[in-house]
């Protein structure tokens, strides 16, 4: 199966009008779906793994900030998924206030912690002294701003979701950098594996094995050693004890492609417990080229001419 079914159901980091929304939306039939906001990361991705929907879509990684480490971390342990699509998002920030608030008059800013971190120029030139109360998302925070007695004076979100609210926007394009994307997964329960495009990605978390030095250089190898480009690697705490960490990495190519399974099995050996979150399609379409020696065909020609030497006859 290489997407999901057009009945599918979906959940996304809510409430409605968060930039994950708007890669929910860019999926084909997604407008038309039963489309299920979520609270948390965590809460959406259990909500594919009760069964309750077919796919969640959560932010992983931001050109500015990195990766959402709630979503590296939650994706990582657990009841297995996969991720069958990637959507990248261009990120505009507004920043919006309760109606009696001035510029001058805010002290307290709530959102979500990828968009504050985004808006640290403006707000220091704007704003200096300002506030942060997390939010669980950019448009959670906003429409905490029409419920009596909230807390903060002003929120960041998407110029859609103050539009939509009516909230009197401070401040436009408020971001450290005009041209900034995020990205995000689509994930599904494990039984799910999206054809090979030629245009392809594919997602593992790698547990750094104990006591073995040079294990990261030798996880390094299986991939450079096969030509398997890698387009994204972070490091984080397993959170079992201190200094125990997973490598959370996207390579290019798709499990179907001899280069890149014959990189698993070399990773296998290095790290069993690693996980396989998926090989789907880039969303940039970027095809990478491959070295005549590590096509497919050349590791098919590999294969029967060893398979040739150790026949006995
Ligand atoms: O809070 C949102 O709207 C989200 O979807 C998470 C997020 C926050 C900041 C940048 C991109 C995505």
């Amino acid at each position: 199966m290489s997407s999901p079914a057009p009945e599918a159901s979906y959940t996304f980091l809510g409430p409605e009008g968060t930039f994950t929304e708007a890669a929910l939306l860019q999926v084909p039939g997604a407008d038309v779906a039963r489309r299920v906001p979520a609270p948390t990361v965590n809460a959406a991705l259990d909500l594919v793994r009760n069964g309750s929907v077919d796919a969640a879509m959560v932010p992983i990684e931001n050109s500015v900030e990195g990766g959402v480490s709630a979503t590296l971390d939650a994706i990582s342990q657990g009841e297995p998924l996969r991720i069958i699509r990637e959507v990248l998002v261009p990120i505009t920030f507004v920043l919006v206030a309760k109606p009696e608030i001035r510029l001058n008059d805010v002290q307290t800013i709530s959102t979500h912690g990828h968009a504050w971190a985004q808006c640290q120029l403006w707000i220091t030139q704007n704003i200096p002294g300002a506030e942060y109360m997390p939010g669980s998302s950019t448009a959670a925070a906003a429409v905490g701003l029409l419920e009596k007695d909230c807390p903060y004076d002003a929120a960041i979100c998407s110029p859609f979701v103050a539009e939509r609210l009516g909230l009197p926007v401070l401040g436009s394009h408020i971001g450290d950098v005009a041209d900034a994307v995020t990205r995000f997964i689509l994930v599904s329960r494990p039984d799910v594996l999206p054809e090979p495009t030629g245009a392809d990605k594919t997602t593992l978390v790698i547990p750094l094995p104990e006591d073995h030095p040079g294990a990261l250089m030798e996880i390094l190898d299986q991939f450079a050693a096969r030509g398997v480009n890698l387009s994204r690697i972070e490091s984080r705490p397993t959170g079992q004890f201190l200094g125990d960490y997973f490598f959370s990495i996207d390579a290019e190519g798709h499990i179907a492609d001899a280069r890149v399974a014959d990189a698993l099995k070399g990773l296998h050996r290095i790290s069993p417990h690693l996980r396989f979150l998926g090989s789907y399609a880039r969303a940039d379409r970027r095809e990478h080229s491959v070295a005549r020696h590590t096509s497919d065909e050349a590791f098919r020609a590999a294969r029967i001419w060893v398979e040739s030497l150790q026949q006995n006859d």
